[in-house]
């Protein structure tokens, strides 16, 4: 059974896909200044975590300090709803323009995930929230559906 990850097209589809993806959230009314002090690596960064949320290797926790490092960027910073929802909204948007497979399956773990951990995103982001650094990086896998699609 693939990964989400090898699903995806790996490494080289997910650095496609966020690297577009920021370019359109610097241009985004609502995100654009919510990211305006983002470094040049972000993007690849943050490839790097979704690779490893989605089964691949452990390049995060490896080359950057793992789960807690991700949380601890979206500390204090008052994320809304709406800008959730533009994130999540423009994220898909790039999965198509970047061509992310489409089938059923796989997009549903995704957006199982996209939705799961950006509305923990907000929480995180929240005054005074009590957060777990502990926790484990999740790993997502293909859900109810239980593996990719098949045709016929
Ligand atoms: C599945 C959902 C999400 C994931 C996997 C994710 C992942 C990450 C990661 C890995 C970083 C740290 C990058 C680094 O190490 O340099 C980060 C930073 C950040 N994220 Fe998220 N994020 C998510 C949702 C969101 C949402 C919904 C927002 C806002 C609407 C947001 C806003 C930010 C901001 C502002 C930073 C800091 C950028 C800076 O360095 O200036 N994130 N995110």
């Amino acid at each position: 059974m693939p990964s989400l990850y090898v699903w995806a097209g790996g490494a080289e589809a997910l650095a496609r896909l966020t690297e577009r993806f920021y370019e359109r959230v610097r241009a985004d009314a609502l995100l654009g200044p919510v990211f305006e002090r983002m470094s040049a690596a972000h993007p690849t960064h943050v490839a790097h975590f979704l690779g490893e949320v989605l089964g691949g290797p452990p390049r995060y926790s490896g080359e950057r300090g793992g789960h807690p490092e991700m949380v601890r960027h979206h500390l204090g910073r008052h994320l809304t709803e709406a800008q959730r929802r533009r994130w999540t909204e423009l994220l898909l948007d790039c999965a198509d323009e970047v061509k992310l497979p489409e089938d059923p399956e796989f997009r549903s773990a995704f957006v199982a995930y996209v939705e799961w951990g950006s509305r923990l995103a907000v929480i995180n982001s929240r005054e005074g929230v009590s957060v777990d650094l502990e926790a484990p990086m999740p790993v997502w896998g293909w859900g109810v559906p239980g593996g990719p699609y098949r045709p016929g």
